[in-house]
């Protein structure tokens, strides 16, 4: 049984609208209340690169980074769950296929049990791809899954124009919005792993052609003058993949050295994760008043920004954004990220956001927890923020609490449920456990503030000889005091 129903008209993914319908959105601009809208401009003329690439190119042949989408049709083959599900995932493949700055011109889903091992959609169904290709003037095609190298060229070979699959959407995004070294060189390492079998691919079929085991690339024989040219690419990309290994290692170092200090000092960690577009830079700014980029698009964040902010009492912890996680989140990316999403597995509480107006938030949550058992961060703490309260469906969000029922419910936007985050993230975070009373001469008013920081004051009064504070204060701390002790 084939049925199938085809979305056209342009469709503003990324709009607030929760339906996926033909009168096209509007953007919804109103983003100004979330903190700084840091290097915005910036990233939106990246978005549109005219003129490149409306040629059928193989994407092995061309610098990976440059692919570059204008026009797209998107297609998928909806093998499971309900219509509304098949849409949902066509209106995220939208918002991605925009935020890597194409226009979305029209959607196909097929209805099938299986996807067509040679050509993805059936042969009739691409045949009909094919036409809308040609109808919307489009240059791409879009499809929503990972292809097999073979689907991804019979599939061109249909529709004549250049076919890309959700994985290469999203690792284009990635190498759009990367900005640290670190990020830079996570994301080039995901792109050559996605591209080493596809690079395989086509070297098969050319030894074929060659007939000798020569050019198969296997033995001895293999190398040296005979080699082809694949092989030879072949080989420099897995040499780049172990130098892209070694650097990340090195820049990991480095980053769990300051995590040390960090540690040692006792200075508790949030980690902010959750789905991509969730509101996790509006909560961080919302907390700590920092610039961090907020912006209507997929995988805003991409670099983790720690910053430092207080409790309610005035305790000083770090608060990391994240990367946005995403259903079915490329194996590669989850790789190559690996060693950043394992800072969520040290913190001491998650915030794990979810977008209440979403049309599908358990989906969201359930996602984002595949990726955290992935990379072994189940162990955290974890409080559910229910965000966009300003805009979710009341019924939805009630929904959500029965059955989280460690969660809270904000709005970034209006600010509502902030203060009540604050003091949970009190509530949560480790207190410090050791009771001291010290005076602190008045030449050292550095430890007073330490105190203030770091432990609970409970009482001071200032003296003739130095301040005197009653606090409950870590270990650490607790020893840095010992000569000032009074009374313990
Ligand atoms: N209506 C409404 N919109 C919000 C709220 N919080 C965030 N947004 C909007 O949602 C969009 C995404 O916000 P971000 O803070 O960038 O989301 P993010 O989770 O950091 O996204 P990535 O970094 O891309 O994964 C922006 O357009 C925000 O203005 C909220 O409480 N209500
Ligand atoms: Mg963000």
């Amino acid at each position: 049984m084939t049925s199938n129903h085809s979305i056209s008209g342009r469709a503003n993914a990324l709009a607030d609208d929760t339906t996926f319908d033909e009168s096209g959105f509007v953007l919804d601009d109103d983003a100004s209340f979330d903190g700084d809208q840091l290097d915005r401009e910036e990233r939106a003329a990246l978005r549109r690169v005219g003129g490149l690439s409306t040629e059928l190119e193989d994407v092995t042949e061309v610098e990976y980074r440059q692919l570059r989408l204008e026009r797209v049709v998107l297609a998928s083959v909806w093998c499971e769950g309900t219509a509304e599900d098949a849409d949902n995932s066509m209106r995220e493949l939208a918002a991605l296929a925009e935020t890597a700055g194409s226009e979305v011109l029209a959607g196909l889903v097929q209805r099938r049990a299986n996807p067509d091992p040679a050509t993805y959609l059936g042969k009739g169904k691409a045949a009909e791809l094919r036409d809308i290709v040609i109808a919307e003037g489009a240059d791409t095609v879009v499809c929503d899954t990972e292809l097999a190298p073979s689907q991804r060229r019979a599939l061109e070979d249909v529709v004549k124009v250049k076919v890309i699959d959700r994985t290469a959407l999203i690792l284009d995004i990635f190498a759009q919005h990367a900005k640290s070294r670190e990020g830079k060189a996570q994301v080039e390492l995901a792109q050559l792993q996605y591209l080493l079998p596809r690079l395989r691919g086509w070297g098969e079929s050319m030894s074929r052609q060659a007939g000798g085991q020569a050019a198969g690339g296997q033995g001895m024989g293999s190398r040296g003058p005979g080699e082809t040219k694949i092989e030879l690419d072949r080989r420099r990309i897995n040499t780049r993949i172990a130098k892209l290994r070694r650097e990340i290692k090195e820049m990991k170092t480095v980053r769990d050295t300051k995590r040390g200090s960090r540690k040692a000092n006792a200075v508790p960690s949030v980690a902010i994760a959750g789905y991509t577009n969730a509101g996790k830079s509006s909560i961080l700014n919302r907390l700590t008043g920092a610039g961090v980029l907020v912006e209507n698009a997929l995988f805003a964040t991409l670099d983790p920004t720690v910053r430092k902010a207080e409790t309610l009492d005035g305790r000083l912890y770090t608060l990391a954004d994240t990367v946005g996680f995403v259903r079915a989140l490329p194996h590669q990316l989850v790789e190559a990220f690996r060693s950043t999403l394992e800072e969520v597995a040290e913190a001491d509480l998650l915030l794990h956001v979810v977008d209440g107006s979403h049309p599908d938030p358990e989906g969201q949550i359930s996602a984002v927890r595949a990726v955290l058992a992935d990379v072994d961060a189940t162990d955290v703490r974890e409080v559910i923020v229910i965000n966009k309260a300003d805009v979710a469906d009341p019924e939805v969000i009630a929904r959500l609490q029965r059955h989280e029922k460690h969660s809270i419910v904000v709005s970034a936007r209006s600010g509502e449920g902030m203060e009540e985050l604050r003091a949970l993230i009190g509530e949560e975070l480790p207190h410090p456990d050791v009771e001291v009373e010290v005076l602190v001469p008045y030449s050292r008013g550095d430890l007073v503030s330490r105190l203030h920081e770091q432990g609970d004051v409970l009482e001071s009064r200032h003296e003739a000889e130095g301040t005197r504070v009653r606090a409950r204060v870590h270990a650490n701390l607790a020893a840095d005091l010992a000569d000032l002790v009074t009374t313990a």
